[in-house]
């Protein structure tokens, strides 16, 4: 039976980093678990490390071995990687709240930005809370993050509603924290350290150092219609994406109830729909770059602890290489990508099924896991790429089997900045190199004749 990557709880000593980077040696007293080591030097800012099993990272680097991966320092980044992972978690459980509260009630929680695309109170409170927490863990002053929102529409004076809106919903999201086996603040926040916080993810990428980037909710248009959606959070470092983790709730138990939307269902799927019980399963599937491996682990219900590694399996791409048995999937809205060709293309190459149209890197998530075979975006010209919408979900399928790279077969670049600049063409992911050939052909063939 594989195992997880790792299985320390970070739940135990956790140092306190105060809002100027500083670390002032409180612990927290209220985690579960103590399976810490001390560092011999404690780094500056982490005076205590998640325990390392080494005889775990043996079998983990004779896997990569037989797969002929190129073993990475295998423990650089375990505790960036279960931060992440529970800070998805409670992402995931506070866009859970957010979700049903907009379904069951209408109300102004969702606005429009400048360029219309909506915008939520799940949106905002997601991004400090994932801020706030990266602050905590890793000092806020060395922290770089690259993420969608801003404060911008917040500090408004007619925002002051909404404001607090954002404000609780992250201290309620927040005094759940040691359920997730992470400490949360002494005391709520202030409306202030919620902003910071969301301001502080301000930074603008690029070549050199490590940042993290965030989509808070990917698929905002899915996530306001109660469709699907996903939470995003990567690290990159020197231009390349080390860690991914998607968290993706509202994925369905049966693959099928994917292409299930609510408001044309019975035209497009003929699926009765799903019981809120059965539609409402999700969960949190992450990787680090280079350990050939991607997991899956459950969401944590309402009643449970985060006990590490919470029942995590490993997930991998399909094995269907021939187009006719393949499925693939592109965004719902013909305005983010082009369904005419991407249908032309489906054609050229023998693809038979018809397209899953799923809102948000969940796509990524249905390559990793097998439920899917090909993704393809393509944008209209003009329309750049930004790095939070894929870079999760690049690591994640490459762990897990797959490939992606631009319509020339090139590797998507997170070194430039908030834009994957240099995309040629459109995204393209799969599960494995005979399809991918058989689409960069196709596109090739077909795009002098395309409109895009
Ligand atoms: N015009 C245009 N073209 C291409 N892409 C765009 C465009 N406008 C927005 N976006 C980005 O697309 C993200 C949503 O992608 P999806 O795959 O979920 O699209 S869809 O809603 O299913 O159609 C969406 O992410 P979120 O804003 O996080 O939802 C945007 O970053
Ligand atoms: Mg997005
Ligand atoms: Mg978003
Ligand atoms: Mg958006």
């Amino acid at each position: 039976m594989d195992m997880p990557l790792y299985c320390s709880s970070l739940a135990a000593r956790v140092p306190h980093v105060s809002g100027d980077g500083r670390v002032n040696n409180k612990f927290a007293s209220n985690h579960v678990g103590s399976l810490f080591f001390q560092h011999q030097n404690p780094p500056k800012q982490i005076l205590s490390l998640p325990k390392f099993d080494q005889s775990r990272s043996s079998s983990i680097m004779e896997d990569q071995k037989s797969l002929g991966v190129a073993s990475p320092e295998p423990e650089k980044y375990y505790q960036e990687l279960d931060v992440a992972v529970r800070a998805v978690q409670m992402a995931c459980s506070l866009c859970q709240r957010v979700q049903d509260r907009l379904i069951s009630k209408s109300n102004d929680q969702i606005q429009s930005k400048d360029d219309n695309s909506p915008v939520t109170v799940a949106d905002w409170s997601v991004q400090a809370t994932v801020s706030w927490l990266l602050s905590e863990y890793f000092g806020r002053k060395n922290l770089s993050i690259v993420a969608e929102e801003d404060v911008q529409k917040l500090s408004k004076a007619d925002a002051s509603e909404l404001l607090v809106a954002v404000v609780n919903t992250v201290n309620e999201c927040l005094a759940e924290a040691p359920r997730f086996g992470l400490k949360g603040p002494d005391k709520a926040l202030g409306t202030s350290e919620v902003l910071e916080a969301i301001s502080h993810c301000n930074s603008s990428g690029g070549p050199t150092g490590r940042f993290w980037t965030l989509d808070p909710v990917d698929g905002t248009l899915g996530f306001v219609r109660g469709d699907q959606y996903a939470i995003a959070l990567a690290l990159i470092e020197d231009g390349d994406v080390v860690l991914g983790v998607l968290g993706c709730p509202n994925y369905p138990m049966r693959k099928e109830w994917l292409s299930y939307h609510h408001r044309y269902h019975r035209i497009i799927t003929k699926l009765t729909p799903p019981t809120s019980e059965s539609w409402d399963k999700g969960f949190v599937t992450y990787a680090m770059k280079g350990s050939g491996k991607a997991w899956m682990q459950p969401l944590l219900q309402s009643n449970q602890k985060l006990v590490w590694p919470n029942s995590a399996r490993p997930v991998r791409v399909s094995s269907i290489d021939d187009p006719a048995l393949a499925t693939f999937c592109e965004p719902v809205e013909k305005a983010n990508s082009s369904h005419s060709f991407t249908a032309g293309l489906a054609h050229t190459m023998g693809l038979r099924k018809q397209p899953l149209r799923v809102y948000s890197m969940v796509k990524y998530a249905a390559i990793a896991r097998g439920d899917a075979e090909i993704f393809m975006k393509f944008a209209r010209a003009g329309y750049k790429e930004k790095i939070w919408d894929h870079a999760a979900g690049v690591v994640i399928i490459q762990e897990a089997g797959g490939m992606v790279t631009d319509a020339r077969g090139q590797p998507l670049d997170f070194s430039k900045g908030i834009y994957l600049e240099g995309l040629d063409r459109g995204v393209i992911a799969s599960a494995g190199a005979i399809l991918h050939d058989k689409i960069i052909s196709a596109v090739d063939a077909s795009w002098d004749s395309s409109c895009l």
